[in-house]
């Protein structure tokens, strides 16, 4: 058997902990299918008498990441710091600089610098390896830039935060508010270090820019998702999805078109009948449609210490065999250029929850806003009676154009009788 590959880890949390206990509970069946032992010799993290769950004695200690470039005696850099500045990202340049091959679970940093990743490691044919990235213990970066090789594909979505499809699925199921399920996400290791990224849809779309670079041939940028989180879902819209035969989910969704490439990530009301619905927990879902295969539905686990650890050892397995792949699956100047859309050029189905003020007449202001925008409706539904104070009307509509949605919410948002932002939700079909 070969020498062993010489891992230097840095950042010792969640992830970085997690890929320690693999390596050492697998040795054998990975150093089998690597070829030869994978053992990690070197780490660098912020606190050396942390306890966590696993030893960490007889490695080399570095105070800063970066200097493990320079050890002689590691071979492949593990980056799980975090963040898309600061120490992960220089270590990042640094060791791909140096020729040494990266693997990392770092979306922000690839969403963000992708691109110039991508031509670092070209430049010093160093590898840069990132399943653990998109969708944890998925293997959707192997499957859709490998796997799918094949095809031309024009759609790749999903399901893509743990810590939200968590929390939306706890506050239905256990009727908890959003802070109390937020706080058992960050317990279990499923949450970033600031919250806000998976709240506010940023780490999804950080991973919908990824996949769609991968999908689509294109080079990753950030800038052109349309993105939203899940902070103003109320307990009254899942009740509402409930009743009207919906599930609500956060999901990322990039498609390819003539036109161009449109990639958004908003919370979606979900038929129930679609699979994607029964997606729950910390379940992530990767959905991608390619001309040859047609549908391809992947599921797991998309966060936590073991899936994610998962993922970063089967790049590493990949490292110590010399399987290499192009970052963006194809050479930097063979990548497409295709244009972005826009947002307001998206056309669908929407449920729109207005809080009125419960008298005669308010409902018929509200559909002639709708009518004049010709924005057809599909349901409307009023629940309770509170004369004189505010209850919620929620509508549902047929496909209409995303600009015209955007112009009647701003009519209706001017209405007296309306007391609050309107509620927006869009209606997909995955
Ligand atoms: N937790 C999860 O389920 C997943 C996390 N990721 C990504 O993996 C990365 C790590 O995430 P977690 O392990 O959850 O975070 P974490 O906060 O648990 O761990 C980060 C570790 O880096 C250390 N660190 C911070 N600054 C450092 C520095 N200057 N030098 C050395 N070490 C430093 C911290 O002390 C901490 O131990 C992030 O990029 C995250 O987005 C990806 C997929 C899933
Ligand atoms: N915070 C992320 C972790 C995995 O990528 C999530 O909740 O999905
Ligand atoms: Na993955």
């Amino acid at each position: 058997m070969s020498r062993p590959l010489s891992v230097g880890v840095a950042g010792l949390g969640t992830v970085g902990a997690g890929v320690l206990k693999v390596l050492r509970d697998n040795a054998g069946l990975i150093s089998a299918r690597a070829g030869r032992p994978i053992a990690v010799t070197a780490v660098s993290s912020r606190d050396r008498h942390k306890d966590r769950g696993v030893p960490v004695t007889g490695l080399r200690w570095y105070e800063d990441p970066v200097a493990l470039v320079a050890d002689p005696g590691v071979d492949v850099i593990v980056e799980t710091i975090g963040g898309s500045e600061g120490p992960a990202r220089a270590l990042v340049e640094a060791a791909l600089a140096a020729g040494k091959p990266v693997v990392t679970a770092n979306k922000a940093l690839l969403a963000l610098h992708g691109r110039k990743l991508a031509q670092l490691a070209e430049a010093h044919n160093a590898p840069l390896a990132f399943e653990a990235a998109v969708a944890g213990g998925i293997p959707a970066i192997k499957a859709v830039r490998e796997g799918l090789a094949g095809n031309d594909i024009r759609r790749v979505a999903g399901i893509l935060n743990g810590t939200c499809n968590y929390i939306l699925t706890e506050m239905r199921l256990r009727g908890l508010q959003f802070a109390e399920v937020l706080a058992e996400a960050q317990k279990l290791g499923y949450a970033e270090a600031d919250p806000s990224f998976d709240i506010d849809g940023v780490d999804a779309a950080h991973k919908l820019a990824i996949l769609a670079a991968l999908a689509f041939n294109r080079p990753v940028d950030f800038s052109e998702l349309h993105v939203e989180g899940i902070r103003d879902v109320s307990a009254v819209d899942i009740e509402m999805a409930a009743a009207l035969g919906f599930r609500i989910k956060l999901l990322g969704i990039a498609t390819r078109t003539e036109a161009g490439v449109s990639a958004r990530v908003h919370p979606c009301m979900v038929p129930l009948d679609a699979p994607i619905a029964h997606v729950e927990g910390v379940f992530n879902a990767v959905v991608a449609e390619g001309d040859a295969v047609g549908r391809v539905v992947l599921q797991g686990r998309g966060a936590g210490a073991g899936p994610t650890a998962s993922a970063v050892v089967a790049d590493l397995v990949d490292i110590a065999r010399g399987r290499t792949t192009p970052v963006w699956g194809a050479s930097a100047d063979a990548l497409s250029a295709a244009p972005a859309r826009p947002m307001s050029s998206h056309r669908g189905a929407y449920y729109l929850r207005l809080m009125v003020v419960d008298r005669p007449g308010v409902v018929a202001d509200v559909t002639a806003v709708l009518r004049d925008a010709k924005i057809s409706m599909e349901s409307l539904l009023q629940r309770g009676r509170a004369p004189g104070e505010a209850v919620p009307v929620v509508m549902t509509t047929h496909e209409c154009e995303e600009a015209a949605m955007q112009a009647a919410i701003r009519r209706l948002s001017g209405l007296d009788a309306v007391l609050e932002k309107p509620a927006l939700i869009r209606i997909e079909t995955l």
